[in-house]
């Protein structure tokens, strides 16, 4: 059996608003396999990105469990929860956010050198995606020297540095044009098979979610699989 990158049990969310609770998340369960890319889909408002976080360990749940790499994120210290994080999961934002005063070599350096790389070799590893992401020619350059999609290709580049496990993805491309979102399309097709980091991506765009191995659609608070 392949292995388990990350699990959620029976996850449920619920939010204050004043006096009221707002229940988001029910009862959300699934895995996600080494090198699997699955793609989140539902109506807006209906808890996708609130379940990332849960799946990232940037929030807790109020009830249910995350496992990454087999460790339940709530046993761990806020510490501990953050370095398992910065190892094993990338982040990719509809927003590129990346630092504007940094270079994209730097941009993609920074979170290796955090992590504790020799900064020549963070440097180096950093150059070496952004060949892979097709940016050799400009790894000088500032975020807003950058194309829209060029900087996608960054940020991409930024959350596979620490070759984590898996890519947790918040509508990648939901702020490009047609074809700049078609072609990072298929690089995060490229990325996920040449590197086998899995993907869980959550998207608007039926050509992306159906470039997934597994679509999951949250429904009512629950994650039910579409087809
Ligand atoms: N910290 C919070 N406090 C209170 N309510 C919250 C909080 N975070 C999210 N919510 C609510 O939870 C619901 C789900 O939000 P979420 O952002 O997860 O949805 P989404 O499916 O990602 O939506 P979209 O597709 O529009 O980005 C919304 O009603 C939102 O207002």
């Amino acid at each position: 059996m392949s292995e388990i990158v990350l699990s959620a049990q029976a996850l449920g969310q619920q939010f204050s608003e004043g006096p009221q609770a707002i229940t988001v998340l029910t009862e959300v369960s699934f895995q996600v396999a080494r090198g699997e890319r699955v793609a989140i889909v539902g109506r807006s408002g209906s808890g996708k990105t609130t379940l990332l976080h849960l799946l990232g360990g940037l929030e807790l749940p109020s009830s249910g469990r995350v496992e990454l790499m087999g460790r339940d994120l709530a046993s761990l210290s806020e510490a501990q929860r953050s370095q398992l994080r910065n190892q094993h999961i990338g982040f990719v934002y509809q927003l590129h956010h990346l630092l504007p005063e940094f270079t994209a070599l730097e941009n993609v350096a920074l979170p290796a050198v955090i992590g504790g790389l020799k900064p020549a070799l963070a440097f180096a590893k950093a150059r070496d995606l952004l060949a892979r992401v097709g940016l050799s020619e400009r790894v000088e350059h500032k975020p807003s020297e950058l194309s829209g999609g060029e900087r996608q290709r960054v940020a991409l580049a930024r959350a596979l540095v620490n070759e984590p496990a898996i890519v947790l993805a918040d509508e990648p491309t939901g702020n490009l044009d047609r074809d700049t979102a078609e072609a990072i399309h298929q690089l995060i097709v490229e990325l996920n098979e040449s590197l086998g980091t899995s993907f869980i991506i959550v998207t608007h765009e039926e050509r992306l979610a159906a470039l997934a191995h597994r679509r999951l659609s949250m429904t009512s608070g629950a994650l039910v699989e579409v087809d």
